[in-house]
């Protein structure tokens, strides 16, 4: 008895063609990969070089949030980091000072991470707390004092306080403006805004895109960078998530601060400002986190969020042997 066979599917030129081109083209994603993790390779493959020049150093760890610990998903409030993610970042923050660096505001920030262990830095880096007296300069003109919302004293860095009515203003007009834009929304990062258009139909894109930066052209001292399916839209000052890394490393208070190592681990673009500027201090590690080539001044890369808890895994436990 012979066993059933498949039916037979008829081949014509033109799906084997198909088939060809979408061969090859595979072919060729994967082989500019490789040419690109040649220039930017993979963290976990370097772990055992990271960790040698790390010997010794006190490494501060910064990590950006969404497309790093969480993936990338469509609705920005449901951009969960898995438990799993949380309990390796609780224990690198036991291991080693760890900040979250994120464009979301601070609060909305720590309500995904939801760790105490860390220090928080939101709006790009532009509102940053610290518990009293963990700082070696608390005299800074951005800082004041307060009380956190879990009763804690805090010294409160926000370099674009005195913008905070006109961005209210803003997040008025812009989401008067983009009402009728079918997807659009209009995310409230405190000190930035976002207006995401993930969900705009690919047509009114740059109709959208044209709005806003047509509406930003009466606001003046506002600049736009575009991320993922965002643009994010925030003062113009001399203060971005390379600025916030380095305030926090000059004032954690390390006695010797060539021993401060800063290994940065981010996805997007406003995170090249952090990478741009771990290459400026000369020390330290910048870890972008791809899973196509792209444009980066990062040294290192992870391909996505799985990567990087395998990463920080490794970081957790290399540094609970030494
Ligand atoms: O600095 P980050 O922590 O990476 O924040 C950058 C932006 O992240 C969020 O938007 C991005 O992630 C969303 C959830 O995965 C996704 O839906 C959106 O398309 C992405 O652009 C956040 O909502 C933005 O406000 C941040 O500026």
């Amino acid at each position: 008895m012979g066993y059933p066979q498949p039916p037979l599917v008829p081949l014509n030129m033109e799906s084997i063609s198909k088939a060809r081109a979408d061969h090859n083209n595979g072919d060729a994603i994967v082989a500019s990969y490789s040419a690109w993790l040649e220039k930017h390779p993979s963290a976990l493959n370097s772990f055992d070089q990271i960790t040698s020049l790390a010997h010794g150093k006190k490494m501060v760890v910064f990590l950006d949030y969404d497309g790093t610990l969480s993936p990338i998903v469509d609705d920005p409030d449901q951009a969960f980091m898995t438990d799993a993610m949380r309990s390796v970042v609780r224990e690198v923050g036991r291991r080693f000072p760890t900040a979250i660096v994120s464009g979301r505001s601070r609060d909305k920030v720590f309500e995904f991470v939801k760790l105490n262990n860390l220090y928080y830095a939101g709006s790009h880096g532009m509102d940053i707390s610290t518990p009293l007296g963990s700082l070696k300069y608390e005299n800074h003109k951005h800082q004041t004092r307060a009380i956190d919302e879990k009763g804690n004293d805090v010294v409160n860095f926000r370099p674009a306080q005195e913008f905070l009515p006109q961005i209210q203003e803003l997040k008025k007009v812009l989401q008067e403006i983009t009402i009728n834009v079918e997807g659009a929304v209009v995310e409230d990062n405190k000190f930035c805004i976002s207006v995401h258009f993930r969900h705009v139909n690919e047509e009114v894109v740059g109709i959208l895109k044209e709005m806003v930066e047509t509406t930003m052209e009466s606001y003046e001292g506002f600049r736009i960078s575009e991320g993922k399916k965002v643009m994010e839209i925030r003062p113009t000052i001399d203060w971005d998530k390379g600025r916030a890394l380095q305030y926090l490393l000059d004032n954690l208070g390390f006695d010797n601060s060539s021993d401060a190592l800063p290994i940065y681990i981010g996805d997007d673009k406003t995170d090249e400002d952090a990478f741009k500027m771990i290459k400026r201090i000369g020390r330290g590690f910048s870890v972008v986190v791809s899973s196509t080539p792209k444009e980066t001044k990062a040294s290192y890369s992870l391909r996505d969020p799985a990567e990087v808890m395998s990463f920080l895994i490794r970081l957790g436990k290399w540094k609970g042997s030494i």
